[in-house]
C-alpha cells in the first residue's frame, strides 16, 4: 500500500461522526483488496471490525482507530485539501485510520500468533462511538483481552512516541446553554430581556469557576467555543447559545464544575428575568492507562529501540477511555511534528511518520 497516498486520499473526504460513509466505503475497499485467508469483516453503523485470525492464538488483541473528521474549514492550502467544505481531519484522523490499514496489512502478509481485532471506530469527536461499538455483537464475539490505540502528537517531532502509565486523558462533558428572554428594537433596551448581555455574563461568570471553586490541586477546565445569539444589529437578542466543553482530571471534580454551572444558572435566570437551560451532550470517561500493559509496551519500544518518551496528562479527551475502562490496554503519542496544533485548520503532520507508526503499532501487535 502507498501509505502516503492513502492517507492523502482519505484526508480530501473528512466526514463528522456517524456520517463517515465515503470513509466506510474507502476503507472497505483497501481492506478488500488485501489477502483475505484469515480475515472476518463486519460493518457496524458506518464503523468496521476486522477479525485477523492468529497462527496460534493465546489471547485476541484490539487495536482501534476513530474515523470522524471535525466541522472546520481547512485552512493548510494542500493540494489534497479536504473536497468536503466545512469540514477537515484536522485532529489526525487520517493519520490514524492510514496506521491501522497498514498495519492490518502488514498481519495479512505475516501472520500474527495471536489473534488481533482492528475497530474503525465512528464519532470520536462526538456523540462518541467507543461506547456503543463495546455493545456491538462482533465485539461479543471477538472481544479482546487488551486493547491499545494511538493519537497523533503535533508537539512531538516526527518518529518518536510518549507515553504513560495512569491517567493520560481527562475526563470530558460537552457543553450546550440555551437562554431565552424577551427581544425587541434595539433603541428600547427597558422592554426586552436581553439574551446578547446575560450570555456574555454567563461567559465571564463562569470563568471564576476553574479559578474559585476547584481545589487549586486538582486540574479542570471550562472552554466555551461558540456563541450565538441575534439576527441584526438593531434588534434585542431573544435567544442566545453557547456551547463548549468541561475537562476534568477526576469525576468528583465533573461533578462540583457542573453544579457550579447550574448555581450560576439559576441566578442568570433570576438576575435577567430570562430561562437559563443547560445539556451536557456527551461525556467521555477519562483515558487510564494500564500499568502493567504499558510498562510490557514501553519495556518493547526500548528493546526495539524505538525513540520514546514520559508524556504528561493531557487535558485532551477520547472515548477510548470507555474501551479502556472494560479491557486493559493504554494510548500513546506519536509525535508528526506540525506547528499548528490539533483542531487547527492548519494542522499539517509530517507523513515520514506514517511508515514509523506502522511499525510501531505492527511491532507491538506482533510481541505484546
Ligand atoms: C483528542 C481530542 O482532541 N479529542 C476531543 C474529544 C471530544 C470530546 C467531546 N466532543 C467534547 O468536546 O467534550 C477533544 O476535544 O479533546
Amino acid at each position: 500500500m502507498d501509505y502516503i497516498a492513502m492517507r492523502r486520499a482519505l484526508h480530501q473526504i473528512p466526514e463528522l461522526g456517524f456520517e463517515e460513509v465515503k470513509t466506510q466505503k474507502m476503507l472497505l475497499e483497501t481492506i478488500d483488496s488485501m489477502p483475505q485467508d484469515r480475515l472476518t469483516v463486519e460493518t457496524w453503523r458506518t464503523g468496521i471490525f476486522v477479525f485477523v485470525q492468529g497462527e496460534n492464538p493465546e489471547k485476541t488483541i484490539g487495536y482501534r482507530t476513530d474515523i470522524d473528521g471535525l466541522p472546520l474549514e481547512e485552512k493548510t492550502g494542500y493540494e489534497f485539501a479536504s473536497v468536503h467544505k466545512g469540514r477537515m481531519h484536522a485532529c489526525g484522523h487520517d493519520f490514524h485510520m492510514t496506521i491501522a490499514l497498514g498495519a492490518l496489512e502488514k498481519m495479512t502478509e505475516t501472520p500474527p500468533q495471536n489473534n488481533v481485532l482492528f475497530l474503525f471506530q465512528p464519532a470520536e469527536e462526538g456523540p462518541g462511538g467507543a461506547q456503543p461499538m463495546l455493545e456491538a455483537e462482533p465485539m461479543k464475539k471477538w472481544r479482546p483481552d487488551e486493547i491499545f490505540a494511538l493519537h497523533v502528537a503535533p508537539e512531538l517531532p516526527a518518529r518518536t512516541l510518549s507515553v504513560k502509565p495512569g491517567l493520560l486523558f481527562a475526563n470530558t462533558s460537552e457543553l450546550f446553554i440555551d437562554f431565552k428572554g424577551k427581544g425587541g428594537h434595539a433603541a428600547y433596551p427597558h422592554k426586552t430581556k436581553d439574551m446578547t448581555v446575560a450570555a456574555s455574563y454567563f461567559v465571564t461568570q463562569i470563568q471564576e469557576i476553574v479559578a474559585r471553586r476547584v481545589d487549586p490541586l486538582e486540574s479542570a477546565v471550562v472552554t466555551i467555543g461558540k456563541i450565538e445569539a441575534g439576527t441584526v444589529q438593531n434588534i434585542i437578542a431573544e435567544t442566545a447559545r453557547l456551547e463548549g466543553t468541561l475537562r476534568t482530571t477526576s469525576g468528583t471534580v465533573m461533578t462540583e464544575v457542573k453544579e457550579e454551572l447550574e448555581k450560576i444558572a439559576r441566578g442568570m435566570e433570576i438576575a435577567n428575568d430570562c430561562s437559563v437551560e443547560i445539556d451536557y451532550g456527551s461525556n467521555y470517561y477519562q483515558v487510564y492507562n494500564d500499568e502493567t500493559l504499558t510498562s510490557t509496551f514501553t519495556a518493547l519500544m526500548d528493546e526495539l529501540e524505538y525513540d520514546w518518551r514520559e508524556a504528561d496528562r493531557a487535558m485532551t479527551g477520547e472515548d477510548f477511555g470507555y474501551m479502556l475502562k472494560e479491557i486493559p490496554g493504554f494510548m500513546f503519542w506519536l509525535g508528526v511534528d506540525s506547528e499548528a496544533g490539533l483542531h487547527q485548520a492548519t494542522l499539517k503532520p509530517k507523513e515520514e511518520a506514517l511508515e514509523y507508526g506502522i511499525a510501531v503499532v505492527t511491532d507491538t501487535l506482533y510481541r505484546l
